[in-house]
């Protein structure tokens, strides 16, 4: 039996009357926000800063929680019978220095199931307190997906749901300009606010809402894009929750994890800070008139090192982010890379992405977080192609010859990226031989397994190596566009890729 059954679940009335009354005081403030999505990263992220806000008297509101989609409706459970409240655990390294920190977070005041309480979810669109939709749905929650709205019934996909809602709202206050809303869409999208509102008037049409509506959407609802950035590692392991129950005297099922980084831009006046009151409360939030450097410095330096290291890394047999940067040489060998030909092939001030660069690398170092390379090499061809090979091109466009670094990281790619087809799946191997699953696009993998189909790399001469790789690059369904054109690619990366096969034997 685990230490946690022994004890009761965290509530409310198991807090110090100075614990209740804190807590309530937050809870009982009006709804402010409504959200949609109860994951991880939401709870340790945007609910971890409005609660932090609210603490500081900053943020009069509270947060109205439901879920965004059918299935999953545990969480959205889990919430309500703890009234609500959950632990956040925020720890790593700042500044070099181990930060631990433990907080209880009491900013959810509704907890409510759309697919099971229809009527209650639109009530909240009647809210005259309501300001703001913030929501994190990932990438595959955040699209159009035709369906038709029967009134009464719950609409099944995010943006639907939101399309009903705010007509809800629109005909409460008759369209009144001053209750529109703020839309702060997490979701990893380039553009998301933008995609949200294209897919809102696209709802609406189809479900054939007046002129009027449209126009209220467009003129008086803002939907701003967003870029966020923190490592929300989420539930810690089941040994640590049960010492932690035994610790506290509750068992917390929510208990959430991050590191202690946090930043998130936003594209919108600053005058919005004083509805929002987020960067007042000291936290890393940016309104910015321009998203795309802050978009480009994330995606180039951390995810782009990320999708960087973990071809190689894996190829070489690493599991883990920390692993790979507290390798001697792989951890010299990305900082070389970031700062050397990454940051140089980037239009923006040198110093300030050293700096971030950085920041990334002790990110990278958190001793409290195992991140798998195999998990952020899911998809690795469509992420290579948006995080590494633009840097790669303007590297050589700017300096006149390839980047060392970024052509073995292209290189590894395309030693691991040999696949075969295998009952489970298409299947690589690494260098020393053992077989990994890739998980990846199936007509991507399928071109790549034609292209190396038969291929030797211990009988095989340069010019086989050579015609091989000439295949891969011309194709415009891998890479979108012929990369064999590009001069002198092809020569650098079948150079690279026989060192890594001599390697290998
Ligand atoms: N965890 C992180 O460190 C981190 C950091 C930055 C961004 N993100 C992004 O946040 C997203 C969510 O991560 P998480 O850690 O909260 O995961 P999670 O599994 O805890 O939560 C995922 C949420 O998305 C919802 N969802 C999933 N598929 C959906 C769909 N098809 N339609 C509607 N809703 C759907 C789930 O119901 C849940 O609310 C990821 O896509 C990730 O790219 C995560
Ligand atoms: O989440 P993905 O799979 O798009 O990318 C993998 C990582 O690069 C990513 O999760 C980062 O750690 C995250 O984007 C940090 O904010």
């Amino acid at each position: 039996m685990s230490a946690s059954t022994k004890r009761p679940r965290l509530k409310l009335n198991l807090l110090g009357s100075d614990g209740q009354r804190k807590c309530k005081e937050i809870m009982e403030r009006p709804v402010k926000v409504l959200q949609i999505g109860e994951g991880n990263f939401l709870r340790g992220f945007a609910d971890w800063m409005l609660h932090e806000s609210a603490r500081q008297g900053k943020f009069h509101g509270s947060v109205a929680v439901t879920q965004p989609r059918p299935g999953g409706k545990a969480k959205l459970e889990q919430i309500r019978d703890q009234d609500g409240l959950y632990t956040m655990i925020t720890r790593g390294l700042s500044q070099g220095k181990p930060v631990e920190r433990t907080e209880l977070i009491s900013i959810f005041s509704q907890c409510i199931n759309p697919y099971e309480e229809w009527d209650a979810f639109l009530n909240l669109a009647e809210l005259p307190s309501l300001e703001f939709v913030i929501s994190n749905t990932t990438e595959s929650g955040l699209k159009y997906t035709y369906a038709d709205y029967i009134e009464g019934e719950p609409v099944q996909s995010f943006p639907g749901k939101l399309t009903v809602f705010l007509h809800q709202r629109y005909l409460k206050f008759d369209g009144d300009p001053s209750r529109g809303l703020i839309h702060l869409p997490c979701e990893l999208l380039e553009g998301n606010g933008d995609v949200l509102r294209s897919c809102v008037l696209r709802h609406s049409e189809d479900y054939g809402y007046s002129e009027g509506f449209r126009s209220w959407i467009e003129n008086h609802n803002h939907f701003l894009n967003n870029l966020v950035d923190r490592i929300v590692t989420g539930a810690p392991t089941q040994e640590e929750a049960d010492s932690l129950t035994n610790r506290w005297g509750y068992e917390d099922q929510l208990i959430n994890t991050a590191e202690p980084y946090h930043f998130w831009a936003i594209q919108g006046d600053e005058s919005l800070d004083k509805k929002l009151p987020l960067k007042q409360a000291g936290l890393n939030v940016h309104w910015v008139k321009d998203l795309k450097p802050f978009q480009v410095r994330k995606v180039r330096i951390l995810n782009g090192s990320h999708t960087l290291m973990s071809s190689l890394g894996i190829l070489q047999g690493k599991q883990h982010v920390r692993e790979t940067m507290e390798d001697p040489y792989f951890g010299s060998w990305i900082r070389e890379a970031v700062h050397q030909e990454i940051v140089p092939a980037l239009d923006m001030p040198d110093h300030q992405l050293d700096q971030y660069a950085e920041e990334v690398f002790e990110r990278f170092l958190n001793p409290y977080i195992d991140h798998k390379l195999q998990d952020i090499a899911l998809n690795t061809i469509g992420k290579f192609k948006v995080r590494v090979l633009p840097t790669l091109l303007s590297y050589e466009q700017n300096q006149g010859n390839w980047p060392e670094r970024l052509i073995q990281g292209f290189a590894g790619l395309l030693c691991l990226y040999r696949p075969v087809n295998t009952p489970e799946g298409y299947k690589a191997q690494r260098l020393n031989g053992e077989d990994i699953l890739l998980r990846d696009d199936p007509d991507v993998l399928a071109a790549l397994a034609a292209h190396w189909d038969g291929y030797d790399t211990l009988n095989r001469n340069q010019n086989q190596l050579d015609d091989r790789v000439a295949a891969v690059l011309s194709d415009t369904l891998i890479w979108g566009e012929n990369l064999d054109a590009r001069e002198g690619l092809r020569a650098a990366l079948v150079r690279e890729i026989g060192l890594l096969e001599g390697e290998g034997k």
